[in-house]
C-alpha cells in the first residue's frame, strides 16, 4: 500500500520507513515556533521549571506579531517579554514588527517541503503550502517540545481535495477554499489532513497556494497540504534557500479517507457569513449587506498579489463614504514590495488607510477593532463572534477583489463588475 504525502513526512520525522494513518508516532520537530502571544510569555514558568534549556537553539523561531504594536501596556509587557526571552536564550532567529508569523517564516526560508513544523497556533498549517507538515499546538505541549525536540502524533488519515478545470476571473483560492470548507464542514476534517490537487491547484502562485493550506485548520484539519513543485522550488531559491527542496508526493495508491472532486471553471466568488466560516454562501446571496468597515490583509490574503488585485479595482476610484477601509500588508517584505510598485499610493488616493503589518486588527487586539453593530467585510480566515472586536460586530469573509469591490460600493459586492480581465 502507498504512502499519503503526510504519511511520508510523518515517517520520516518519525525515524521509520513507513507508518499509515491511525499509527502514533513520536516525532522530531525540524521547526518550533512561537509568537509573542502564545509562546515564551505563557510558557515560560514550566520551561523553566523542567530545566530551561533548549533542544536546539536553530530549529526555535519566535515572532511577534499580534502585540505590535501594542495597544495596551499589557501587550506592550508581552512584547517585551518574548524580545528579552529571545535575547536571553539567545535565539538567533526573533522577528518582530515584520507581520503575522505565518508569512514571515515562509519569507525567511524557514519552511521547506518535507519538513515537520509545529507553532502555538491554529494557521501554522499554512506551511502545508509549500509541503511542509505543519499544524498547531497547544502551549503547554510546546514546553515538551522546547526541551526535547519532539512529541507524539497519530498519523492522520488523508481528505484528497481535488479541483480541476480553470478559475474563472474574479474568482480566487480564497473561493476555492470557502467552498471547500463549506462542504467539508468547520469540524469535519478533524484530526485529518486535506490534500488540494488537480490541475486548478497546479496552477495556483505559490501566494494563492499559501490561501488554501491557511485556511485547512477551519474544517479543523491538521494540515492543508500541496504537492512542491517548481513553484514551491522557485519562489524558495528566491528566498535564498538552494537545500532542502525534496520534494515528497503522494503516491499513486495511497488510501484516503475521502476524495472531493470539483470543477473550478463553475466556481463563483464565495463569501463566508457570520458566525462559521462554513456558513458560505456564492456572493449573489449577500450582495448588497451594507458594511462599516473592510478588511485587506492578514497571513491569509494579505500578499502582494492581493494587493495588487485590490489596487487594479480601486485605481482611480474612492471608497464608500462613512466606511472604514484597512490594509495591512501581510509582512514588511509585502508592504516595500507594494510601495515599490505604486500599490499603497492607490490604495490611500481611494481612501484607505495602509497599517504596518501586523496580526491587530484580523485578531481584534490592535488598531481596527470593531464595535457593537458593526460589519466587516475581511479577507482574512475567521469570523467567529467577538473575533474582530465586540462579539455583537458581524464579520464577512471573502477574497481581497470582493473586499475591494465591497469598499467601492460600501456594500458587499460581485468583484466580477470591476474586472474587465481575469487579475491574479
Ligand atoms: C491569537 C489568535 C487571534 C490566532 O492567531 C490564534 C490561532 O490561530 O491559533 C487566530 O488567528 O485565531
Ligand atoms: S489569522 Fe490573523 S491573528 Fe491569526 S496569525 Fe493570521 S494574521 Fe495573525
Amino acid at each position: 500500500m502507498g504512502m499519503t504525502m503526510s504519511e511520508k513526512i510523518l515517517a520520516k520525522a518519525a525515524g521509520h520507513s513507513n507508518v499509515k494513518a491511525g499509527d502514533i508516532v513520536w516525532v522530531k520537530a525540524d521547526i518550533a515556533m512561537m509568537h509573542d502571544l502564545l509562546g515564551p510569555w505563557l510558557i515560560d514558568g514550566g520551561f523553566r521549571r523542567l530545566g530551561g534549556k533548549l533542544f536546539d537553539k536553530e530549529k526555535v523561531v519566535v515572532v511577534s506579531d499580534h502585540c505590535t504594536p501594542p495597544a495596551t501596556v499589557q501587550q506592550a509587557d508581552i512584547l517585551k517579554f518574548t524580545r528579552d526571552w529571545a535575547r536571553d536564550q539567545g535565539l538567533p532567529y526573533y522577528y518582530e514588527f515584520e507581520g503575522p508569523c505565518h508569512q514571515v517564516i515562509v519569507e525567511h526560508g524557514h519552511v521547506r517541503p518535507g519538513r515537520l513544523i509545529l507553532g502555538t497556533d491554529s494557521h501554522t498549517c499554512m506551511a502545508g503550502g509549500l509541503g511542509a507538515f505543519a499544524t498547531g499546538i497547544g502551549s503547554t505541549e510546546m514546553i515538551g517540545v522546547l526541551l526535547t525536540g519532539e512529541t507524539w502524533m497519530k498519523v492522520p488519515e488523508t481528505i484528497k481535495v481535488i479541483w480541476d478545470g480553470e478559475l474563472p476571473h474574479g474568482v480566487y483560492a480564497k473561493d476555492i477554499v470557502l467552498k471547500t470548507i463549506k462542504d467539508i464542514g468547520h469540524a469535519g476534517a478533524t484530526y485529518q489532513t486535506i490534500e488540494f490537487s488537480g490541475s486548478a491547484i497546479k496552477s495556483l502562485s505559490m501566494d494563492e497556494r499559501l490561501v488554501l493550506s491557511n485556511m485547512a485548520v477551519e474544517a479543523g484539519a491538521k494540515t492543508g497540504l500541496i504537492e512542491p513543485d517548481e513553484t514551491v522550488i522557485e519562489f524558495l531559491r528566491s528566498k535564498g534557500v538552494d537545500d532542502g527542496l525534496e520534494t515528497v508526493r503522494s503516491d499513486e495508491d495511497a488510501s484516503y479517507a475521502q476524495i472531493l472532486h470539483y470543477n473550478a471553471s463553475e466556481l463563483e466568488p464565495q463569501v463566508a457569513c457570520p458566525h462559521e466560516v462554513d456558513n458560505v454562501h456564492p456572493i449573489s446571496a449577500v450582495e448588497g449587506k451594507a458594511v462599516d468597515q473592510v478588511y485587506l490583509g492578514s497571513c491569509t490574503n494579505g500578499r502582494i498579489s492581493d494587493l495588487r488585485v485590490a489596487a487594479e479595482i480601486l485605481k482611480g476610484k474612492k471608497i464608500a463614504k462613512n466606511i472604514r477601509c484597512l490594509v495591512v500588508p501581510a509582512s514588511q517584505h509585502i508592504w516595500m514590495e507594494a510601495n515599490k510598485e505604486g500599490i499603497l499610493e492607490i490604495l490611500t488616493e481611494a481612501g484607505c488607510i495602509v497599517n504596518m503589518p501586523s496580526c491587530g486588527a484580523c485578531g481584534g487586539f490592535t488598531s481596527g477593532v470593531i464595535g457593537a453593530g458593526e460589519v466587516v467585510m475581511s479577507s482574512s480566515n475567521r469570523n467567529f463572534r467577538g473575533r474582530m472586536g465586540s462579539s455583537e460586530g458581524e464579520v464577512y469573509l471573502g477574497s481581497p477583489a470582493a473586499v475591494a469591490a465591497t469598499a467601492i460600493e460600501g456594500k458587499i459586492t460581485d468583484p466580477r463588475k470591476y474586472l474587465l480581465q481575469g487579475v491574479r
